[in-house]
């Protein structure tokens, strides 16, 4: 069943007070951080802060868990004390398929997500994609750009090969596949350009900083009116043609044929989803 991945909002787990206000913000995801936005100094009290938390109850919510690497002295201890209570394991810096082979033995059911943030994980997508245990992609785009000594721009050219890379191996493996962050978490009309960039490409949803970046996200990533309109028109327009023995519809000029039936009906399905979540 279709499940919404719009928006998708960090917090990092040694922040008590955000991980207690996500639980009524309006988040499809949450990822609990305990890499990057954790401090050394903070990684063990993170750990058990996060184990409280997970306590509670976060609605429909998807909880997401990013350990540290697996290469560093928290990684598999994380893994091993998040490996149930969560509904994702997020494993950062993939860089290779194999690099989940050690993840999956630690973490036996919970679904894996991973993150592509290098060079070689660009490269090696495809692979990383295609592991039997994925469920799940998030974009790294800060770590990408660091690690290209590319610039930041409004229209991420530099990004855009890897992010296209990311998205055909996503696809090609039938796994869910989320863009990276926007920093500037004040500048809302930058992040919908993002955001509307994102959706275009093709992601789920966008990874998000700041619960002021969620209503931008939900509403860019969600099917709107007008789309939920016309994909109910496409599927009345072809189920009559094929009723006629016709194998193409024609809807304001334009053809519909099975496929554009498909991707009407997986509109309305995902349009299903969000009112559900949002009930
Ligand atoms: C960016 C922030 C440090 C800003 O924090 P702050 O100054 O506290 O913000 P506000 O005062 O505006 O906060 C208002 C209220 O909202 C709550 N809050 C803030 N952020 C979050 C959040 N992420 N989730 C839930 N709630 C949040 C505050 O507690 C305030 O609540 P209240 O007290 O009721 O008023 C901060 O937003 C932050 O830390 N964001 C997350 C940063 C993070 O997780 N970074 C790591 C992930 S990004 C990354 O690594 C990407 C990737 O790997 C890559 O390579 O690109
Ligand atoms: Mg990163």
């Amino acid at each position: 069943m279709a499940r919404p991945y719009r928006s998708v909002l960090y917090i990092p787990a040694a922040n008590t007070r955000a991980m207690e206000k996500a639980r009524t913000l309006p988040a499809d995801a949450i990822i609990f951080d305990l890499e990057d936005a954790v401090a050394p100094a903070e990684k063990l009290h993170a750990r058990e802060l996060l184990a409280r938390a997970l306590l509670a109850d976060y609605g429909g919510r998807a909880r997401i868990v990013r350990i540290n690497g697996l290469e560093t002295e928290w990684g598999e201890a994380d893994a091993r004390a998040f490996a149930r209570d969560a509904d994702g394991v997020l494993i950062p810096k993939v860089s290779r398929g194999a690099s989940l082979d050690r993840a999956a033995a630690l973490i036996p059911t919970t679904p894996l997500w991973a993150m592509l943030e290098t060079p070689e994980g660009m490269l090696k997508a495809a692979e990383i994609a295609a592991h039997p245990r994925l469920t799940g992609m998030v974009m790294g785009t800060n770590d990408l750009a660091k690690d290209l000594h590319a610039r930041f721009r409004p229209d991420r050219a530099p990004l855009v090969a890897g992010l296209g890379l990311c998205l055909l191996a996503a696809r090609a493996h039938g796994r869910i596949i989320v863009d990276g962050v926007y920093n500037a978490f004040q500048d809302q009309a930058g992040l919908r350009a993002e955001c509307e960039q994102g959706r275009d490409m093709g992601f789920d949803g966008k990874t998000l900083i700041h619960p002021d970046q969620l209503d931008i996200a939900n509403e860019v990533f969600a099917p709107s009116e007008a789309e939920i309109e016309l994909a109910r028109r496409q599927i009345a327009a072809f189920d009559q043609a094929r009723a006629q023995g016709l194998g193409v519809a024609v809807l304001d000029g334009r053809i519909v044929e099975n496929l554009h039936a498909e991707t009407a009906r997986a509109t309305l399905a995902m349009a299903e989803a969000i009112a559900r979540s949002a009930s």
